[in-house]
């Protein structure tokens, strides 16, 4: 399928037959068989490089998968051992921004559900909009305000196949408060408390970083952190039943005043990224494991 076509999808979610396609495909591709899935937000894919016996698939050669456009997302899923436990990491995520309606951006979440996985980690880049937030600030998400939701899309619009999950999934509670509970506990035992936040997190279609009026907008109705994906993934695994857990990486302070220059931009993100990845990867790593503890109990 050339890239046109592929960014150009239609309105219609794949439906199970054609999901189940791609997770056979990978399935059978590996021995691993993963509980655990992450998606790597901007910069912070080098979590799948730490993986053991891996096996690599580049997103054009998983049949029915959507590709990465964006620097910082590499376009592969690695499955493989992460301290024994086995994990697959999408290295690369898709945007709304980039061509691919909701549904797409939150296809490789059903494909993980098709594959056995029970609980996922989401991870992004996003701007500190709360003030006390610093660059290089770990926020776990408690929350997200669904923006697109409020316009009348959803990626989960469209039919429902209860195969997948119910019609109305419940939102409250989409960030499992056990996982939260289990991370700080983590975070505190590897003595990052002072850069770890919790919060509210907003997607906003992007790609145009925001203008000070709709930050202050945002402000306003409790957000703590801006980005422009997790949403749509987030809502597609709880309305599968997954455990979620997600973390933003604060890259940049989001700008309130008008009387600065300065200005939002990707380098900087992928920058700050990068400077921040081993502490990110260690977090995640012990959140794996604790979690692989937990659903061998449960
Ligand atoms: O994939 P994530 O949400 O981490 O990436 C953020 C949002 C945009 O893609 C990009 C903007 O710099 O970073
Ligand atoms: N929308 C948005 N996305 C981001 N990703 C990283 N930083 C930002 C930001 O300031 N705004």
């Amino acid at each position: 399928m050339c890239l046109e076509e592929t960014v150009m999808g239609d309105d219609t979610p794949y439906p199970f037959e054609v999901i189940k396609e791609s997770a056979d495909y990978l399935l059978s591709g590996t021995q691993h068989r993963p509980k655990i899935g992450v998606i790597c937000g901007s910069g912070l894919g080098g979590l799948a490089d730490q993986l053991d016996e891996r096996d690599v698939f580049p997103y054009e050669s998983i049949p029915n998968f959507p590709v990465s456009t964006v620097a910082g997302h590499a376009g592969r899923m690695v499955i493989g051992l992460l301290s024994g436990v086995p994990v697959m990491c999408m290295q690369g995520r898709f945007h709304a921004y980039e061509g691919y309606p909701l549904w797409k951006c939150a296809m490789p979440v059903r494909v993980m559900k098709l594959m056995g996985v029970s609980h996922i980690i989401v991870t992004n880049a996003a701007g500190g909009l709360n003030p006390e937030y610093k660059i290089g600030d770990i926020m776990i998400i408690k929350d997200h305000i669904n923006m697109q939701g409020f316009a009348g899309d959803s990626p989960l619009r469209g039919r429902n196949d209860e195969r997948f999950g119910p019609r109305f999934p419940a939102m409250n509670n989409a960030y499992d408060k056990n996982l939260i509970a289990m991370a700080k506990k983590i975070v505190a035992d590897m003595n990052l408390t002072n850069v770890v936040q919790e919060g509210v997190y907003v997607m906003l279609g992007g790609p145009t970083y925001e203008t000070v009026a709709e930050l202050n907008m945002l402000r306003i109705i409790g957000v703590d952190a801006v980005g422009m994906s997790t949403v749509p993934e987030v809502v597609v695994a709880r309305h599968c039943g997954m455990k979620v857990f997600a973390f933003s990486l604060i890259t940049n302070q989001c700008i309130t005043q008008y009387d600065t220059d300065a200005q939002a931009n990707h380098e900087e993100v992928i920058e700050v990224a990068n400077i921040r990845k081993k502490d990110l990867q260690n977090l995640a790593r012990r959140i794996i494991v604790n979690m692989s503890e937990e659903y061998q109990e449960s």
